[in-house]
């Protein structure tokens, strides 16, 4: 069994240390709060992001950064894309010797458009680094934590170290993929909130199952058209952390994302929103980002054009609708010539 620890005590960080603590990992979970880690130790609860769920007695916690650092040689990454730099930047003071970094966030940075990954290498010296996998696919906490049965795709340049980070939490609950397309994954998982976001939306407003149907379709060509743009493999946008995991994200109340584009939807301001919700909605930055990739990479993605239109150029919801409704007239298949 192996030393583990997690940074970033959210939703999906504690769930994914309960996973870890349930296959008998020493699993240490970092929070930069003292009353959540205090609660953690105390009650074995984090009411503010799992409300009904009791955690191992095995999971512990911690918000002394070096002890967290110091404790395990396999580093779980599980900040919001916001806040990944500078968590890097501060535990890399405490390094000294190579780690394994697993990161499961969904995100891209807008204006330097890296993906995690890219940013993680940007932050951590290849001295201090084993290897860096990422953990990816249709996963919402709050099922994870009831042991529901979960699939989910782990991704790097270094297969020695996926198939490493598949074996830590491969049980009977939560099944793990290899795949060596960093680059599908993580763009799959970054702009998959985007199309929640507008799946909300749509909902929001009282569309039904066609238009969120449409979204998931049009939604997929348009990240696989960026995706592919960028070096993606095609085949990935149809695996878990592609059509997967926009299947999990447009289609549930769980989803942050979706429930953000819901009020929305139902006439609430981006403010409004982001207050109700209370967790990391990561789609809105990410739609910044994805944007700017598009005019980048001079891919077509009107969908992302029509949400940030929304989230940023103050355009009305069904406005946005409409305009993608009265696009110029397409063949299906266009998008699918250069695969
Ligand atoms: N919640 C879920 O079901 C899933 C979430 N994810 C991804 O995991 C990432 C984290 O999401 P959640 O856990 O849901 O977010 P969350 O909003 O539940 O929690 C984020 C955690 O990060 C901490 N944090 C924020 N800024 C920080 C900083 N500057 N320094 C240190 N800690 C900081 C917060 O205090 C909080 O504990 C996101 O990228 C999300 O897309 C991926 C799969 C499933
Ligand atoms: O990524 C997720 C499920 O796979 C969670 O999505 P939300 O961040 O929208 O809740």
């Amino acid at each position: 069994m192996a030393n583990i620890t997690v940074l970033g005590a959210g939703s999906w960080g504690t769930a994914l240390g309960m996973v870890l603590a349930h296959n008998n990992h020493d699993c240490l979970l970092w929070s930069h709060r003292e009353k959540q880690t205090e609660e953690i130790l105390k009650d074995h609860t984090n009411k503010q992001y799992l409300p009904d769920t009791k955690l191992p007695e095995n999971l512990r916690a911690t918000s002394d950064l070096k002890v967290a650092i110091d404790h395990a040689s396999t580093i779980v990454i599980a900040v919001p894309t916001k806040a990944i730099r500078e968590v890097c930047q501060d535990f890399v003071k405490l390094m000294n010797d190579k780690k394994l970094f697993i990161h499961v966030s969904k995100g891209i940075e807008p204006d330097s458009l890296k993906r995690i990954s890219e940013m993680i290498a940007e932050e951590i010296p290849a001295s201090l680094v084993e290897g860096i996998v990422v953990l990816s696919g249709p996963s919402h906490a709050e099922e994870v934590v009831l042991q529901h049965p979960t699939t989910i795709t782990v991704a790097s340049d270094n297969m020695v170290a996926a198939e490493k980070v598949q074996d830590l939490f491969m049980n009977n609950y939560f099944r793990v993929y290899t795949n060596d397309d960093v680059i599908g994954v993580e763009i799959g998982a970054a702009l998959k909130n985007v199309i929640a976001l507008a799946a909300g939306i749509v909902d929001g407003l009282g569309y039904g199952d066609n238009a969120k149907a449409a979204l998931i379709t049009r939604g997929l060509a348009e990240i696989s058209r960026l995706g592919i743009s960028l070096g993606a493999k095609p085949y990935t946008f149809s695996g878990l952390t592609g059509m997967g995991d926009l299947i999990a994200t447009c289609t549930s109340v769980h989803s942050r994302n979706w429930r953000a584009g819901n009020l929305l939807g139902k006439g609430a301001s981006l403010e409004e929103v982001l207050e109700e919700v209370g967790m990391i909605v990561e789609g809105v930055r990410t739609t910044k980002a994805a944007h700017q990739l598009a005019v980048k990479q001079e891919v077509d993605m009107p969908i992302t054009a029509a949400l940030h239109s929304v989230l940023f150029e103050n355009v009305h919801p069904k406005e946005a609708v409409d305009s993608l409704m009265h696009r110029t007239k397409k063949n299906e298949l266009e998008d699918y010539k250069t695969f």
